[in-house]
């Protein structure tokens, strides 16, 4: 068990810090060895396993993050962004892989990844599920072969807490969708529309973002022409999904050189 990687997850208490928690503590490959949250959090000094209402853990939730990550061969984050990028620089020290979630990051914020991936593996996706990465392959192999007589709209749907859009995953497709079409996304997204808008623009990528209930992950890539209409789709119905690639994220980093990677590289697809 010693043996076995230490995992530390941030944002413990969180809808996926859970979720996390639990599929570390469930798995044969790692051992749970730090739970973070935020000073003041009221989980602070809790054993994390009661504190999630279950049985004790033996690990006990810190607001000292680089403590936790010294203990650790990797961090597991699914935060904020500002959170994220100290995350990055802590778990560059503790030279641990640092495994990103955490979606709605500017390009500005992902570019205060790059010195700390000097140091360590990290390994950041706006979707770990297998499924998601696997459709970002096919929307690039299929905006590949159509021209811009097919419209490419991506719609996403999440649950009515979720702060940020498009989705992380929404603009990963929308990345594999200009790569195909051999175009910048920069130059061709359109993400919101209002009003007197105009014609849609041929080439555009748009984007539209659906939020209620508990909608936990919908994506739709719709290449639509005249007379007829290809959609390609992924619907996540369990948290799990999310949580697995992310723990395989962590094993894979372990025998990786520092750098930035993504869940492509992890799968291998
Ligand atoms: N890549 C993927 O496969 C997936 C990515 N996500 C992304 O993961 C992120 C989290 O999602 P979710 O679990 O639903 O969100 P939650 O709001 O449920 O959890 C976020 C956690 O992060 C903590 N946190 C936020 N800001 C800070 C901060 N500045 N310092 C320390 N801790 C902080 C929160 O603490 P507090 O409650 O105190 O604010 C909370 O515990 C989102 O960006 C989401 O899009 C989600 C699912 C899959
Ligand atoms: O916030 C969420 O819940 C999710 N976020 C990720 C995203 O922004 O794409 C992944 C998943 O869809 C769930």
């Amino acid at each position: 068990m010693e043996d076995l990687p230490g995992i530390a997850i941030t944002g413990a208490s969180g809808r996926m810090g859970q979720m996390l928690i639990k599929t570390v503590v469930e798995s044969k490959k790692a051992r749970l060895v730090g739970a973070i949250e935020r000073k003041g959090h009221d989980w602070v000094g809790r054993d994390i396993g009661e504190a999630m209402g279950g049985s004790a853990l033996g690990v006990t939730v810190t607001d000292e993050p680089l403590e936790a990550f010294a203990k650790a061969q990797a961090v597991i984050d699914f935060t904020a962004p500002a959170a994220t990028i100290e995350f990055a620089k802590l778990a560059a020290q503790a030279r641990a892989v640092h495994v990103i979630g955490t979606t709605g990051m500017t390009v500005e914020d992902i570019a205060q990844l790059a010195p700390c991936a000097r140091h360590a593996v990290i390994v950041r996706a706006g979707n770990m599920s297998l499924g998601v990465n696997l459709l970002t392959q096919l929307t690039r192999k299929v905006a590949e072969a159509l021209d811009e007589d097919f419209d490419i709209e991506v719609i996403e749907a999440h649950h009515h807490h979720k702060v940020d859009a498009p989705s992380g995953t929404a603009l990963m497709l929308g990345e594999a969708a200009a790569e195909g079409r051999g175009v910048e996304l920069n130059d061709v997204a359109d993400r919101g529309r209002d009003g007197i808008t105009g014609a849609r623009k041929r080439g555009d990528i748009g984007f539209t973002a659906i939020r209620g209930g508990d909608i936990v992950g919908e994506h739709d890539i719709l290449f639509a022409a005249a007379g007829e209409r290809i959609v390609l789709r992924h619907m996540a119905t369990d948290r799990t999904i999310f949580a697995r690639g992310a723990l395989k994220a962590a094993l894979w980093g372990q025998t990786q050189k520092p750098g930035e990677y993504d869940m492509v590289d992890v799968l291998g697809l």
